[in-house]
């Protein structure tokens, strides 16, 4: 017998299982042409920032916020004011006229406009997506979002406050694949954290464990910036203490040829992230019209062009490094990532 297709048809003739995704179709596709260009730029990577930046302030113990709820942009005047929230500023100036005239509220338009961001991005994983949060009643207070001066142990245990494992921030840190730096050193503006920011690959647990030996500005460092490997890349002072920390640091070294885990274990901490502080039966499920990212070449990182394996500060004690394949030509220099 026919099966019968018992699936909701969208105005644009999507099927979908849940009806309530329909009207996320158009802001998805706008999302795509108009904020992102459809491009892994830099407006893909501050989308995935902000949602990390509003998701976060939230406590399990309670009064700390109330996690992914849009709380960032309706309380910008609050929050934008927190130092560590330096540069989300100019994502909020796109994401709130662009929710307003959408009529999404501002925790949909981050959580949703990040999974959409990350298609984007060669490499990425599909993040569980949901719709559905009301808009903030309330600020998040100063104070939950991490800053790169922190000790990993200072970061580990606000993370823990809000219900995430050592393991599970490591994951997360997948996402300075995909990154860049305003704010620290504003004259070195956009200078990525590893040479393929418009890639969500395993580069950036490579190279944050390369020897330090350039300042890629004529200042600085910058409250939070150490020497990084190569001309015109960045590195922030947690990532390369989470690279060598013992606690933190034969989890990043797992992911260094290993893209899948990367992704998955990425995957499953940013979909607990976006349900911060609600309860998913109250929620929609639209994971069904996010689109898929296209893969990376490889599936371990390589080593970059002057770069050789004595370079590598492995410091994983239970197992041994993996072998990489090396990059030819002349030494690698990174430039920013384009303005958008
Ligand atoms: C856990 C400790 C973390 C610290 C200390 C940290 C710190 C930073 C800093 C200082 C920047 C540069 C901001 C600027 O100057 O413009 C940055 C960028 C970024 N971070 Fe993190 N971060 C952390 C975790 C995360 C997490 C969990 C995510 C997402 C899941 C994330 C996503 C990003 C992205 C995508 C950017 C690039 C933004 C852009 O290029 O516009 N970060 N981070
Ligand atoms: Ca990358």
């Amino acid at each position: 017998s026919p099966v019968v297709d018992t699936r909701a048809v969208c105005a644009d003739g999507t099927r979908v299982t849940h009806a309530q995704c329909c009207s996320f179709i158009p802001v998805r596709d706008a999302l795509l042409d108009e904020i992102f260009e459809n491009s892994c730029g830099e407006n893909a990577h501050s989308t995935v920032r902000i949602a990390f930046h509003d998701a976060i302030g939230f406590s399990t113990r309670g009064g700390k916020g109330g996690g992914a709820d849009g709380s960032m942009i309706a309380f910008a005047d609050t929050e934008l004011a927190f130092p560590a929230n330096a540069g989300i500023d100019e994502i909020v100036d796109d994401l709130k006229p662009f929710a307003d005239a959408h009529g999404v509220s501002y925790g949909d338009i981050i959580q949703f406009g990040s999974s959409v961001a990350l298609s984007l991005c060669p490499g990425a994983p599909l993040v569980q997506t949901f719709v559905g949060r009301k808009n903030a009643t309330a600020a998040a207070p100063d104070g939950t979002v991490p800053d790169p001066f922190n000790p990993v142990g200072q970061i580990l245990s606000r993370m823990a406050d809000a219900g995430f494992s050592a393991d599970e921030v490591i994951a997360l840190l997948a996402s300075h694949s995909i990154a860049a730096q305003d704010e620290i050193e504003p004259d070195i503006a956009r200078s990525p954290f590893d040479s393929t920011p418009d890639q969500f690959d395993s580069q950036v647990f490579l190279e944050v464990l390369l020897k330090g030996n350039v300042l890629p500005s004529n200042l600085g460092p910058g409250q939070g910036e150490v020497l990084s490997p190569m001309e015109g890349e960045f590195r922030l002072q947690s990532d390369e203490a989470f690279a060598r920390d013992p606690r933190t640091a034969c989890t990043w070294q797992s992911f260094v040829a290993n893209q899948a885990l990367m992704a998955s274990r990425f995957s499953a901490a940013m979909a607990k992230l976006g349900l911060l502080g609600h309860d998913p039966r109250t929620l929609v499920d639209c994971t069904e019209i996010i689109p898929r990212a296209a893969p990376v070449a490889r599936r371990a990182a390589i080593i970059p062009a002057g770069k050789t394996r004595r370079d590598i500060e492995a410091s994983c004690a239970r197992s041994a490094f993996p072998n990489l394949q090396t990059a030819g030509g002349p030494a690698t220099t990174v430039a920013p990532v384009p303005e958008q």
